[in-house]
């Protein structure tokens, strides 16, 4: 049985509803510290809001969100400053500010939250730059002078310099050529690696997923309808998993992938 202190995000029992289009119904999702998770899901079918709603931006109709034993909903303005603190947000659009260089986008946070003299954020930057596969020179350009994959490098090392326990990422790969993805994938799982960071993705790109997750939630039907490691989650009988992972596209992926394959192919398609 895992600890609370182990569990990084608690949903229960959520609704979201737009109007009279229900979203979410009755959605449940728990997700522990370390794990790297990629929500997926057809197209409208709620993943950005729930990370929304995860990140106390957008509010359920009803249920609850806990967020490093926070509820989101309950939490005071100070509260949510703290849990601002803990976790970087990797958002598919705007991901910077034009008018400022990428020193600047990345010491935003630092500057905003913290007050720390000038050196600190200095060394604090040319690290998380270093982290993000970027060197000191980048540190003077302007975004208009990035390509994409760079753009993106950029506000990971952004999303990093609080030193989050947490990161979310709407779709990191969306816009990348396949080998700049891949590179982004490395990069992900080596942070993982060496900082323990719990990662929480939102992503439609099946390379992107089945090599980095070691936990996939899969919305359909309004909720959550399974959620586990991937070996297990490709077992689970339902239209969209099937569809989406085991089409042809899919079982490419998953080919070039032997441990993966290998799992599915000895259990057979027994369902749950
Ligand atoms: N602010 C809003 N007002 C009204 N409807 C909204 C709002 N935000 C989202 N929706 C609707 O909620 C549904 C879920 O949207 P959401 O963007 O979360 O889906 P998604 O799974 O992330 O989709 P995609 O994969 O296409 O990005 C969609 O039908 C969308 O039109």
């Amino acid at each position: 049985m895992k600890t609370k202190e182990e569990i990084a995000i608690e949903i229960r029992g959520l609704w979201t509803q737009f109007g009279s289009h229900v979203v979410h119904k009755d959605l449940d999702l728990t997700i522990r510290r370390g794990e790297i998770v990629s929500i997926v899901g057809g197209s409208g079918s709620g993943k950005t809001t729930l990370l929304r709603e995860i990140l106390g931006l957008q509010k359920p109709a009803r249920g609850t969100v806990k967020v490093l034993g926070i509820d989101i909903e309950k939490a005071d303005a100070a509260t949510m400053r703290k849990l601002d603190d803990k976790w970087g947000v990797l958002f598919q659009q705007g991901a910077l500010f034009s008018a400022l260089s990428v020193f600047d986008n990345v010491a935003l946070p630092l500057r905003e939250l913290r007050g720390l003299p000038e050196s600190l954020i200095e060394e604090a930057v040319l690290l998380k730059l270093q982290m993000a596969g970027l060197t000191p020179n980048d540190a003077i350009k302007m975004p208009s002078d990035l390509s994409g994959g760079m753009v993106k490098r950029v506000a990971l090392a952004r999303a990093l310099s609080l030193e989050p326990d947490l990161l979310f990422l709407d779709e990191p790969t969306a816009g990348l050529d396949p080998a700049l993805s891949d590179s982004f994938v490395e990069l992900i799982q080596g942070l993982h690696d060496e900082l323990g960071l719990t990662v929480v993705m939102v992503s439609h790109d099946l390379d992107t997923i089945l090599e980095l997750s070691t936990q996939i939630a899969v919305l359909a039907d309004k909720k959550v309808v399974a959620s586990g490691p991937p070996e297990e989650v490709l077992k689970v009988r339902h239209p969209f998993i099937e569809d989406f992972f085991l089409g042809k596209r899919g079982s490419k992926v998953i080919e070039a992938l032997p441990e993966l394959s290998a799992e599915i192919g000895i259990r057979g398609n027994d369902g749950k």
